[in-house]
């Protein structure tokens, strides 16, 4: 699949604004009852750990791994990255204020210390121990990525799923007989790929067959299933899987707290915005996990072209591995070859067509060379390059929680807050971009008291434990 490069140094960042009123930013200091307080002091050690697990590592890069655990769960100050690939990292903004500040793990903003401790991974497993884990993925000239057996195993969990729920989804849109059921709308892929999101590594501290078994869980009705233990599950009544062929039971209404999937809708079927490439109808996503979650997205990627709700598609990989499970080019890549040599038809059909639509350069993937996509800056201080291009989409998809916290400076916004006053002034797609996220962290806007309360007395973790979504337009 062809790839774009930004072509735009790190350095050459928007000075855009912050959100006006921007609170401040969610912290571990926020107090011990608080999820981003158990995400630092025992999620992420944890997430160290299973890597070392995962991967077999041994000797003194074990040594070193499980020393970095400590050093999170300890709360210790944060030191600048030494790696020289990483030292521009220690010049952006929120990492130069904490070490200025000598913040640790646990003060420190969490959106930074989070990106952080996977550079500290990336440093340690790529650079300081280059030699024991061969600095290189298997068969490929991309670095060590020390979650990809994570992420292999989510993607082979995730066939139920794909058979279940996501291939006939596809498989009615290019479905020639006559006597078969109506084509699904492309609103049928958005909540499929907004649900998608549930699936997430750093959830279940990358023990991949267990993530995926909790998205399927919590769509089936069970709950938030481990992602954050019986507490955080929300215990709502939903049909199975295979029964969702119907758009209610698709949408999964009851646990959807904002709904703008009709106004992305008509922003599909509005003529593409001034600055458009070459006059085409772009839609930017910006992925977020691979395994599960991927698998949707590329469906309704395949399917706003095969419905010419769009021109091109640009999926927005990152550049290195973070959170787990997020999609790098190569898992992308990966996940359509894993598509293209299944044993079911309608998995190779679908990977034909996504094949297809990448040699004619109507689906391009982006990201891969571009620092910004895990710097620990918000979303408004992207590389101009990328600015320019997000400007001319006819609709921008942020998918997932990260995402979603990016945009909005992960920050402590009454929930209530509209969400373009959330939103920076100088945002290049103000009016069409859409965030497709699980609520996996405290950070909401967009939501009535009443609607939060409600969801709030059906679950006490209802912000957190991925069981509910959001469609929201900024
Ligand atoms: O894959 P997603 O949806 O971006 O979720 C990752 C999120 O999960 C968390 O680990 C919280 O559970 C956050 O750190 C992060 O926002």
């Amino acid at each position: 699949m062809r790839t774009l490069g930004s072509g735009v140094a790190a350095s050459a960042t928007m000075a855009r604004s912050p959100p006006a009123h921007l609170p401040p930013p969610l912290r571990g200091s926020d107090g011990s009852h608080t999820f981003t307080f158990d995400t630092v002091s025992r999620r992420l050690p944890a997430i160290v750990r299973s890597t070392i697990a995962a991967n077999g590592y041994a000797g003194a890069l074990a040594a070193d791994l499980e020393r970095l655990a400590a050093e999170i769960a300890a709360g210790a100050p944060l030191v600048a990255l030494t790696a020289p690939a990483l030292l521009p990292w220690n010049a952006h903004a929120p990492m130069a204020d904490a070490l200025a500040r000598r913040e640790t793990w646990i003060s420190a903003p969490w959106f930074l210390v989070e990106n952080y401790m996977y550079k500290r991974i990336w440093q340690l497993t790529n650079v300081e121990h280059a030699a024991a884990t061969g600095a290189r993925r298997p068969g490929s000239a991309e670095p060590h990525d020390p979650f990809l057996l994570q992420k292999e195993a989510a993607l082979h969990a995730s066939d139920g799923a794909l058979l279940e729920s996501i291939l006939p989804l596809f498989g009615s849109t290019t479905s020639a007989s006559p006597d078969s059921p109506p084509p699904a709308s492309i609103a049928h892929f958005v909540y499929r790929s907004l649900w998608g999101n549930r699936a997430d590594l750093s959830i279940s501290a990358g023990d991949g067959a267990r993530a995926v078994g909790d998205a399927l869980h919590a769509e089936r009705g069970g709950g938030g299933g481990s992602a954050g233990g019986a507490a955080r599950g929300a215990q709502v009544a939903a049909p199975p899987l295979g029964a969702r062929v119907s758009l209610e039971q698709v949408r999964d209404g009851a646990r959807l707290l904002c709904d703008d999937a009709p106004l992305l809708v008509a922003a599909l079927a509005a003529p593409p915005p001034t600055g458009a490439p070459g006059g085409a109808r772009l839609v930017v996503v910006c992925l977020d996990n691979a395994g599960l979650e991927l698998l949707t997205d590329l469906a309704l990627a395949a399917a706003l072209l095969v419905g010419g709700q769009c021109d091109v598609v640009e999926l927005v990989a990152k550049d290195a591995p973070t959170f787990v499970s997020d999609a790098l080019p190569a898992d992308v890549a990966e996940t359509v070859g894993y598509l293209r040599a299944h044993a079911s038809g309608d998995a190779r059909a679908l990977a034909r067509t996504l094949d297809t639509m990448a040699a004619d350069g109507r689906l391009l993937v982006s990201g891969g060379a571009e620092p910004f996509c895990t710097s620990p800056c918000g979303f408004w201080q992207m590389p101009r390059g990328m600015a320019e291009r997000w400007c001319g989409a006819s609709a921008v998809l942020l998918k997932g929680d990260a995402n979603y916290r990016r945009l909005l400076g992960d920050a402590h916004w009454p929930h209530a807050t509209p969400p373009a006053a959330a939103l920076s002034a100088e945002w290049p797609a103000a009016g069409r971009t859409f965030c497709l996220r699980t609520c996996k962290s405290e950070v909401l806007v967009g939501v009535s008291a009443e609607r939060a309360a409600a969801a709030a007395a059906e679950s006490a973790a209802w912000l957190t434990a991925g069981t509910y979504g959001v469609v929201q337009r900024f």
